[in-house]
């Protein structure tokens, strides 16, 4: 059986305590009865601010969806006061942490030197990084691949080969996140396809795509990516359902 299609989403700071379990709860529900999930065919995973993981950890206790932060300290525990260890993260049930976002990168001033102790960190406590990778401006998809390529071999850096985790790529062009719509399909697929190719000759790893992603996507893209990275538009946990329905067509499709 083809590997599942990952579908999962950071909500970011929007959400309050009691909104991000109430949400986690309807999107759990949806994910125990889809037949996409049910079946094997799409792996979700979840990244919720970190006072609510330990809830949603319980949340999910009964399923195979993933928990993962959306940061994670450069250092391993010790004198760091107000980081959050990947350690600490991993002691607790998390399988995920987001790496190298680019609202960290703008406005925390990760650099590549942080970004690739962040992805060696994460991989050292088997955490599998989310690796946010992509351009700033909207242009050439080809310059754009090559950008996506570089930054995921700088923070692969610090990372002993063979890799012993999974790594998750998540190509989310700056100029597309936060926006009206996603880039194009045929700038997304063309991203994502060099990309995909790279990291299947450099130890494996899969290419999502996340940028004002929402339903219909996915089956616009046409099997170029193996999953998406969800933002604002699963906001109404239907959205989540809808898009679990796409993945279950595409199976039937691929028949
Ligand atoms: O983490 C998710 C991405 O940055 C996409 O967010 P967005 O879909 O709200 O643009």
């Amino acid at each position: 059986m083809a590997a599942p299609l990952l579908i999962g989403t950071s909500l970011k700071m929007y959400f309050g305590y009691q909104k991000t379990l109430d949400w986690c709860r309807q999107v759990t529900d949806i994910a125990r009865q889809h037949p996409a999930v049910t079946q094997g065919h799409a792996a979700l995973f979840i990244m919720p601010s970190f006072p609510t993981l330990s809830p949603v950890l319980e949340i999910v206790r009964d399923t195979d969806i993933r928990i993962g932060a959306q940061n994670l300290s450069d250092q391993p525990p010790g004198a760091w006061t107000g980081e959050v260890s990947a350690a600490m993260l991993a002691e607790m049930g998390c399988r995920c942490v987001e790496v190298g976002h680019a609202e960290r990168r703008r406005h925390f001033h990760e650099d590549e030197t942080l970004i690739a102790a962040k992805t060696a960190q994460a991989m050292a406590n088997g955490l599998s990084p989310v690796l946010c990778v992509g351009e700033i401006e909207q242009g050439d998809p080809d310059v754009a691949a090559s950008e996506c390529i570089r930054q995921v071999e700088s923070a692969l850096t610090d990372v002993p080969q063979p890799r012993e985790t999974d790594l998750i790529v998540a190509y989310e062009p700056h100029w597309a996140i936060g926006a009206p719509q996603p880039a194009s399909k045929e700038h997304i697929s063309a991203v994502c396809i060099k990309l995909q190719a790279w990291l299947d000759g450099h130890g494996g790893g899969r290419v999502i795509y996340g940028g004002s992603a929402g339903p219909g996507l996915l089956s616009r893209l046409e099997g170029s990516v193996q999953g998406m990275f969800l933002g604002r538009f699963v906001h109404d946990a239907s959205a989540f359902e809808q898009i679990l329905d796409e993945v279950m067509t595409l199976h039937d499709a691929s028949r």
